[in-house]
């Protein structure tokens, strides 16, 4: 998606599957097309130089990936909600293992926003060269999160694997190796690495998401996938998530609330919630808890008691917010977790 302009995959038409673009017809009306839709296309479908077909239809939605910009949904930042991408079926979560340090925060943040979706998360490590894995695992040792690591010089055979037949959305912090890892991918994508992504210059000048065909695994024939790059999506703002439901993101913690006094609000402060306990007896993480009861506080609109800033600051030179889309992929405020 490019300024009004949508590049659209004419499915089953051959191997090469050739591309049209087209633009939104009126009688959409205020429904946004967003990345991974499946559309119906009227007009000049032919794909050839300067032909512009339209969408006049959207399909319905097999899971839909949302973000708001904040976490609070009593504030208009909170209640603009977008979608990010439609149809996903796995959240590829990109973290490094160091150099910027794993954040758990941001994961958990994540996995909420997956599980919201009803999409399956996997947990990307990257540079396992740098670090290992333990300290992460052991976080999610209740979870049995799906993981793969990746270093520089390894294949990347684990991780076709479980991309192959499915629409991934990668999403990870600055600095993480996402840029790296996409153009290992499909090499042909050509994200720029280390730098502000190419924004107003080169083929990528938009910060909106863009999906990436995979190429085809040697000796397969099965489909290899799809990825989809989410440059200006640095967060996940969770307004638009019921505090029902975040506990949807904290599985290892579910079990504990059935002996919770009815509509228990789950905080420190309330004496009878069984959550404290569960993690005094040993049976999940007091970390977890703590995370669990940070975005609760986020979204009542406390700020978080850690004090921790953005590492990042507000002015992440790499990050391209303020350049971004005026349709507002990019996050304008760049929370970090
Ligand atoms: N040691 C090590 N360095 C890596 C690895 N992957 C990426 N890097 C380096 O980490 C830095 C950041 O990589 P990028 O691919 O630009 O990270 P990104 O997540 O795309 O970040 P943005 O470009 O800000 O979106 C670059 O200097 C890479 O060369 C890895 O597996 N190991
Ligand atoms: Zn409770």
């Amino acid at each position: 998606m490019d300024r009004g302009r949508y590049t659209c995959v004419l499915a089953g038409v051959g191997a090469d599957e050739p591309t049209v673009t087209a633009m939104r017809a009126r009688e959409l009306g205020r429904k946004s097309v967003v990345v991974g839709d499946r559309v119906g296309l009227v007009g000049d479908t032919s794909g050839a130089p300067g032909a512009l077909a339209r969408i006049v239809r959207i399909e319905p939605r097999r899971s839909v990936l949302r973000r708001t910009a904040e976490d609070d949904a009593s504030t208009a930042e909170g209640r603009l909600e977008r979608v990010v991408v439609a149809n996903a079926d796995q959240l590829v979560i990109v973290s490094a293992l160091a150099d910027p340090p794993p954040r758990t925060g941001f994961i958990d943040r994540c996995l909420v926003a997956a599980y919201d979706a009803d999409i399956e998360p996997l947990l990307c490590l990257t540079k396992a060269d740098l670090a290992g894995p333990e300290a992460v695992l052991d976080y999610y040792t209740e979870l049995e999160l799906p993981y793969v690591l990746i270093r520089p010089d390894s294949p990347l055979d684990a991780l076709r694997s479980l991309l192959a037949g499915r629409l991934s959305v990668l999403v990870g912090h600055s600095g993480v190796g996402k840029s790296t890892l996409v153009n290992r991918l499909v090499p042909e994508a050509e994200r720029a690495v280390g730098a502000v992504s190419a924004i107003g210059r080169g083929r990528h000048t938009s910060t909106s998401a863009v999906a990436l065909r995979l190429p085809a695994l040697p000796g397969a024939d099965d489909d290899p996938g799809w990825i989809v790059d989410t440059p200006g999506v640095r967060s996940f703002g969770l307004a638009h998530v019921s505090a029902e439901s975040l506990l949807h993101g904290f599985p290892d913690l579910v079990a504990a609330t059935v002996d919770c006094p009815a509509n228990c609000p789950h905080t420190a402060d309330e004496a009878d919630c069984a959550l404290g306990a569960w993690v005094a007896d040993g049976r999940a993480d007091p970390r977890r808890l703590a995370s669990y009861r940070r975005l609760l506080a986020s979204q009542a609109g406390e700020p978080d008691p850690r004090g921790e800033p953005d590492p990042r600051g507000q002015s992440d030179p790499r990050d391209p917010r303020g350049q971004s889309d005026p349709r507002g992929q990019a996050d304008p405020r760049g929370r970090a977790e």
